[in-house]
């Protein structure tokens, strides 16, 4: 098994989740079910097989480290997996010869908790070795065995923590669990000639999905009892519970997002998904407090249309403490409207404490500097100025992942008809 890698800088947590991100108090209460009375929390720890060729995927990269949104999918799975604070250890199967380009994913995004072992030929295999590692039979095991283990392919970037408890907390009282999700397609048996032997009631049928968790003696001792063939030919790790563990698993519904990438449409539907979620996040900055600042009506129109619009506004004398408060929103896009002030001092003050929170590592952070302008009290050519730094600048920190875009809306300071205030949007 090979070593953790160094522990990187600390790393900036993750909040961005899917809308369906149980509240704390599912979590605790949840939590509190999974812990009989008086019993201390189960150790968790997770396998993450990732050592596959991606030939469906048809691209020499294996799948697993194709880029989306110029970060490699794994990266992700690895995220949403580290926001989970109670799984302890998080183990990745690759092959050897992806073993540095996984330490140099782990060392960029700053990834932590995560162990590597060799992939295995078959995706059972790979699992298997990843069992291995937390096994405190191995002479090699630098891990602690787990009470229950999470398996989840790597490939399956959106899993969220209120599946993976629920996936626990039945592995705990059953032996073994696995997220399940209605079937799409009717599935077919067909006959030696290539015809049709019988058919399957779709609706008596469901797809297995991961994650799927188990007690670790259970799966691991199915593992070991493996014959040559499942290990070569299997694809279903419920499966060797039930055929050598004697291990009826809990079936539990998952969310549509639970779905594996394996052709390259996948990849295109897995950037939309990600660019959706973090556009929803959106962070209005002002720069005054006055309630009549033009940024409320945005404001407005923005809840009306996204799921998460933080407002702050910035007075130039409190910057610091107010930059410090928008950064920790974990927002990944920025409105600046300017009424009063237009210095591109302040948004490079800006640009430069999300660069220093290390948002821009994990997702590309948008900002969009609004500078409303009466035409009559400032000069066109000055205020073109402020622009073209504003031009410059952004070409400059487009290379760190950040993109910066500036507009000036040049009005004639005039008295807007009280019944007509939407003249300002
Ligand atoms: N020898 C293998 C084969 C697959 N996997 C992993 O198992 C997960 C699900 O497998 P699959 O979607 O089949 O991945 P690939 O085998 O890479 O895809 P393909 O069958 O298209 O080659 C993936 O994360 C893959 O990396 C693995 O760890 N070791
Ligand atoms: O068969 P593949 O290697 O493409 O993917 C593995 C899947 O079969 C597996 O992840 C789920 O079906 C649940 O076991």
């Amino acid at each position: 098994m090979e070593p953790r890698p160094a522990a990187p800088r600390p790393r900036l947590c993750d909040s961005l989740g899917a809308d369906q991100t149980p509240s704390a108090s599912t979590l605790n209460a949840a939590r509190a079910e999974a812990r009989p009375a008086g019993r201390r929390a189960p150790a968790v720890a997770a396998v993450l097989p990732a050592g596959g060729s991606g030939e469906r995927m048809g691209v020499p990269t294996p799948k697993q480290f194709c880029p989306v949104l110029e970060r490699p999918l794994i990266s992700y799975t690895l995220q949403a997996l580290e926001r989970v604070c109670w799984i302890k250890d998080i183990v990745v199967a690759v092959t050897g010869e992806n073993m540095e380009a996984m330490k140099g994913i782990i060392q960029k995004y700053q990834h932590q908790r995560i162990s590597l072992v060799e992939a295995g030929v078959t995706r059972h295999r790979s699992i298997f070795n990843g069992l291995k590692a937390l096994a405190e039979d191995q002479p090699d095991s630098k891990l602690s065995k787990p009470e229950v283990v999470i398996i989840h392919d790597a490939v399956r970037p959106f899993v969220e923590e209120d599946v993976l408890l629920k996936v626990v907390t039945a592995a705990k009282e059953y032996g073994a669990a696995g997220a399940i999700r209605p079937l799409v397609s009717t599935v077919i048996s067909p006959s030696a000639d290539g015809c049709l032997d019988h058919s399957l009631e779709r609706a008596r049928h469901r797809a297995s999905e991961m994650p799927q968790a188990f007690l670790f003696d259970v799966i691991y001792e199915a593992y070991q009892q493996c014959s040559d063939y499942d290990l070569e030919f299997g694809t279903e790790c419920l499966q060797l519970a039930l055929k050598y563990g004697h291990i009826k698993a809990k079936l539990v519904e998952g969310s549509p997002d639970l779905w594996k990438v394996t052709y390259k449409r996948d990849l295109y539907a897995a950037e939309s998904i990600i660019k959706e979620r973090i556009s929803q996040h959106i962070c209005l900055i002002m720069d005054t407090k006055d309630e009549n600042h033009v940024g409320h009506r945005l404001e407005e129109v923005l809840k009306d249309e996204l799921n998460h619009v933080k407002v702050t506004s910035r007075l130039p004398c409190h910057t610091g403490r107010d930059l410090d408060q928008i950064v920790s929103e974990q927002c990944y896009s920025y409105v600046c409207v300017n009424v009063m002030t237009s210095d591109f001092e302040e948004i490079r003050k800006l640009v430069n404490m999300l660069e220093e929170s290390n948002l821009s590592i994990l997702y590309p952070v948008v900002v969009i500097s609004v500078y409303f302008l009466d035409y009559k009290s400032v000069p066109f050519d000055q205020k073109m100025e402020n622009l073209m730094q504003i031009r410059e600048y952004a070409k400059e920190v487009k290379k760190r992942n950040i993109l910066l875009c500036g507009l000036l809306i040049y009005y004639p300071q005039v008295f807007y008809p009280p019944q007509d205030p939407s003249c300002l949007t």
